[in-house]
């Protein structure tokens, strides 16, 4: 038995599985035959959702049988997925680092492994391949523990992010995290938001924080990853319609930069499987957070109670 934790094994699989996922979406936009089902209203599926879930869910569960993972796409494994990562692969990357303490004796059954393997489906139809992102995240306690991102549109090859909380994030610098309870400016704000789920209530919590700007973009990694780099200074969505792999892998990678995701009450999600629904939101800063949610109107906070 390998002497390295399951957490960072298990974030060596998933960086593997979201490159090759990469590789598999970018082909799929070549050859142009996206294969589109619609799953629901304005809730596209493609046939790079599909392969890269099947990629995603045959490298981790061979190598974690025990592990509870949630993907996404209800697809069935076949047996030519599991070679598209050798069994052998892994990132030394990853393998280097060390584990921090909490982290260290976490069982593959204690943990959930939560997968959007395309995540911005919609902008990936419409022409807007760069808010394309894999996401695997993982939780412990329902609570995020570490998450991995991959974009497959960043430069010439993409771009993997990952990280466990209490320890760095490793592929890109976060922006300096600041007090939750810290005064944000009036009126200067960079607020991000949805592009393909726009909704009066989305609008009405946007406008009461009076932004200097607002950036319409698709994808939740998408977003989140822009206020971890401070491209935007929050991401405010008071809507459902994430789910809980929409938000684990970046929530972890926000927690570990010192930053904070929560509903637009201010509370932390619980990564339950059996509720699988972000149902009150989403709010994601690296600082003022706690004067960010205030300020959303109470109208709005109550139409998720
Ligand atoms: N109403 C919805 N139905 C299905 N998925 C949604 C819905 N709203 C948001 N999502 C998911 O959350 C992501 C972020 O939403 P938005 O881009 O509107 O901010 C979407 O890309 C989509 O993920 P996915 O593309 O993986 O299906
Ligand atoms: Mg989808
Ligand atoms: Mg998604
Ligand atoms: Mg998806």
């Amino acid at each position: 038995m390998s002497s390295t934790s399951v957490m960072i094994r298990l974030i060596s699989a998933s960086v593997c599985a979201a490159n090759k996922s990469g590789a598999i979406i970018r082909e799929v936009l070549k050859t142009g035959e996206l294969g589109i089902v619609q799953k629901g209203v304005n809730d596209p599926q493609t046939e790079a959702d599909r392969r890269a879930q099947r990629c995603i869910s045959a490298t981790i569960q061979s190598r974690f049988p025990e592990i509870n993972l949630i993907g996404e796409e209800d697809v069935a494994v076949e047996s030519d997925d599991y070679t598209l990562v050798k069994p052998d692969e892994e990132s030394d990357d990853v393998l280097k680092e060390t584990c921090p303490p909490d982290l260290v004796n976490l069982k593959e059954n204690d943990l959930t492994v939560w997968v959007d393997p395309l995540d911005g489906t919609k902008e990936f139809t419409e022409g807007f391949p760069e808010h394309v992102t894999v996401l695997i995240g993982i939780s412990y306690n329902e609570r995020p523990v570490g998450g991995v991102i991959h974009q497959p549109f960043y430069g010439p090859t993409g771009r993997t992010v990952w990280g466990l909380v209490g320890g760095a994030v490793k592929g890109m610098t976060p922006v300096a995290s600041g007090d939750p309870g810290e005064k944000l400016s009036e009126g200067g704000l960079r607020i991000v938001v949805t592009r393909s789920h726009m909704s009066q209530t989305v609008r009405d919590a946007v406008d009461a924080l009076n932004p200097k700007e607002v950036l319409h973009v698709g994808g939740s990694g998408n977003k989140i990853l822009m206020v971890l780099e401070g491209a935007a200074d929050a991401y405010v969505y008071a809507s459902t319609g994430t789910k809980k792999w929409d938000t684990c892998a970046a929530e972890a990678l926000v927690m570990a930069a010192g930053g904070k995701l929560t509903n637009v009450h201010g509370s932390h999600l619980l990564y339950n499987p059996t509720q699988i629904m972000n149902s009150k939101g989403v709010v994601v800063t690296m600082r003022g957070h706690d004067d960010l949610i205030a300020r959303i109107p109470s109208p709005v906070k109550a139409k998720f109670c």
